[in-house]
């Protein structure tokens, strides 16, 4: 792995004179004179937050060289103990002095050389955002050289002494890789990381599957005492690969009450008419049918909330409850085809910027999609059967996708793209009705009833769009209902009002996240939120190839809106249900293949911890 910064380090005077330890325990500020490697004198400091460094040669700092030609490229004056993820002593060796002149002048060049000496060192390794990419995190280590060994030693030990108080840091992790991953690369990437989880002393405990499923059977299987061992989960590939992972802690270990089912839900939708109006010469519409309910009657809501997988319908608070303790942090490092997990959690898609979030302990809560088959084909009997998504779920052309792509997995990667083109290329709509909660009144109406005159495909109401970002307000804010995690989650359904939509769809696509991801830069919602408790319902109706085009075009491009056709229905909403009429396609759960004729989904908010801060936008 290349460090782009493990040539900055830090040398430091012949005696330790400057140090300046507080009478308090030197707990709080320290200071002191040290040799930065590559930069020269500084005057170190130490506060409650983190590091700072000053130069004291004026010409080794400020990116300015003996020429006058200005360097600041990566010159950084301070880190906090909250960017550092290890502390090293480096042993007696070379500190060197300034780079900068090194290519510039002779006559510097000579000075410099006579300034590099060997010292005692230690190594504080950090981060840096890349200039051009912020969510993307270098590593970055600076070097301290002293000539004093206790010196040294004695800041170490100060600096470890801060990193133990960072609180939310994992100490044991189990990892899983899957080799086959993406491109075949899982092994290598973890191999390519492990290094800087070994500089930050945390123990793994890796477990390379063999087969598909196998990390699934040991996360279905292993004791919670051995569980709760671990500080995290973490899951070294694509987002299918992840999603085997959460399911099998989740399938054995929450019992929530289920979503209605689609015969719960269409008795909470009292026909009022429909509000949906098909477009004349349109005949897509003309199946279209959506009513809406006001509330739920008690009797409905009491067979809701008796349903329960594994028979509780306590929801999650009972102290007894293997859920209800602390859950494991999970986290992926990315390694698969589409990886829009991460790129939506952290920024970015590389496995370095990755592990530090993990190292260092970021935290945020994902909103998880409980997905419910009742019933496989049409024929069989009612058997409910649960999944978690972590980021969408899709029917019809993104069905057809992912199961005619499974002949191609030998292409890696590409064969999304081969695959995608031919499915486009089949125009395949299927028949379905679907009944979803409505969350957002004002929202719904504004889809078909606000069409441009100007332009016949679209509809062209925008409102301003609030995008997901690090410490995000709109994640952070606490739902009227409470949380998942506090309530049962059948609590909103009491208010809730349900719609119906009927007819030829190309797709239906249910996002939990945006799914930002490298064929679709803004994503399928490019406002999605990651924890804010909705799911976004796109209902692709059947239209012609050459305006499924556009729509695919406009997913495809930055600052594109392919939610505003007409032929595009766009619902926020909390849970849906799905019935399929006539020929089925199947459904595509995190990229993975789930058959159902009915089915229903509900988001369970703030459901999953993991280790990511989420995107700088
Ligand atoms: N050792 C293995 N051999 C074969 N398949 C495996 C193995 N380990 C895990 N799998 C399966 O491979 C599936 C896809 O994994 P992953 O998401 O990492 O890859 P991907 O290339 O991104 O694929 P996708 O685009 O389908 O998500 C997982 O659902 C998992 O069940």
């Amino acid at each position: 792995m290349e460090e782009k910064h493990e040539d900055s380090s830090f040398s430091g005077l012949d005696d330790d004179s400057g140090s300046n330890v507080d009478p308090d325990g030197g707990l709080s500020v320290m200071s002191g004179c040290f040799f930065l490697d590559h930069v020269g004198e500084v005057l170190l400091s130490r506060n409650q937050d983190g590091l700072s460094w000053k130069c004291l040669d004026s010409s080794d700092c400020e990116g300015t060289t003996c020429l006058g030609i200005r360097n600041s490229e990566n010159f950084k004056t301070e880190i906090k103990f909250s960017d550092i993820y290890a502390v090293e002593f480096a042993n007696y060796g070379l500190v060197h002095s300034s780079k900068l002149g090194l290519g510039h002048a002779k006559e510097c060049f000579r000075e410099r050389l006579l300034n590099t000496q060997e010292m005692y060192r230690f190594t504080v390794h950090g981060y840096q955002c890349s200039p051009k990419e912020p969510c993307l995190w270098k590593l970055a280590a600076f070097t301290f050289g002293h000539m004093n060994l206790q010196t040294c030693q004695s800041w170490l030990d100060q600096l470890n002494y801060s990193l133990i108080k960072e609180v939310e840091r994992p100490r044991n992790l189990l990892v899983f890789v899957h080799p086959k991953s993406g491109k075949g690369t899982g092994t290598k990437i973890w191999e390519t990381v492990s290094m800087i989880f070994i500089r930050a002393k945390v123990n793994t405990k890796v477990i390379v599957t063999e087969r598909a499923g196998h990390a699934f059977d040991v996360m279905a299987s292993i004791q919670n005492k051995e569980l709760h061992s671990y500080d995290g989960i973490i899951a070294v590939g694509g987002d299918g690969f992840f999603n085997e992972v959460l399911n099998g802690y989740l399938l054995s270990r929450l019992e929530v009450p289920l979503p209605p089912s689609p015969s719960d839900s269409s008795n909470y939708v009292q026909s009022r008419g429909s509000s949906s109006v098909p477009e004349s010469g349109d005949a897509v519409h003309e199946t279209d049918q959506k009513e809406h309910s006001p509330l739920l009657p008690d009797s409905v809501q009491e067979v809701v909330n008796c349903r329960a997988f594994n028979g509780s319908s306590e929801g999650i608070e009972d102290p007894d409850h293997p859920f209800s303790g602390e859950r494991p942090r999970f986290g992926l490092i990315p390694a698969g085809s589409t990886d829009a997990i991460v790129i939506c959690t952290t920024g970015a898609r590389d496995p370095i910027t990755s592990a530090l979030h993990i190292i260092l302990g970021r935290k945020l809560f994902l909103d998880a999609m409980q997905v419910v088959r009742w019933k496989t084909a049409s024929t069989s009997t009612i058997e409910p059967y649960i999944r978690y998504a972590a980021s969408f779920a899709g029917y019809g052309f993104y069905g057809d996708v992912i199961s005619e792509s499974e002949k191609y997995r030998w292409m890696g990667p590409k064969r999304y793209d081969y695959v995608g083109t031919k499915v486009f290329l089949k125009h395949r709509s299927y028949e379905a009705e679907v009944m979803f909660e409505e969350s957002e009144p004002e929202n719904a109406k504004a889809s078909p009833h606000t069409r441009s005159k100007t332009w016949p495909f679209r509809n062209t109401t925008r409102s301003e769009k609030i995008l997901c970002r690090a410490k995000c307000s709109i994640c952070n804010c606490k739902a009227e209902d409470g949380n998942i995690m506090r309530t049962t989650p059948n609590s909103w359904l009491e208010k809730a009002r349900w719609c119906r939509t009927r007819g030829r769809f190309l797709s239906i696509g249910a996002a939990v996240m945006s799914n930002r991801n490298e064929r679709a830069p803004d994503g399928l919602v490019v406002d999605a939120h990651l924890s804010d408790g909705f799911l976004h319902l796109i209902l692709i109706k059947d239209c012609s190839r050459p305006k499924y085009l556009w729509h695919l075009t406009e997913l495809a491009k930055k600052g594109g809106e392919p939610l505003n056709f007409e032929f595009v229905e766009y619902h926020k909403t909390r849970a849906f249900t799905f019935t399929s009429i006539g020929e089925e396609s199947v459904w595509n759960l995190d990229g993975e293949i789930f058959e159902a004729h009915h089915l229903s989904a509900q988001v369970l908010r703030g459901l999953i911890p993991l280790f990511a801060s989420g995107p700088e936008v």
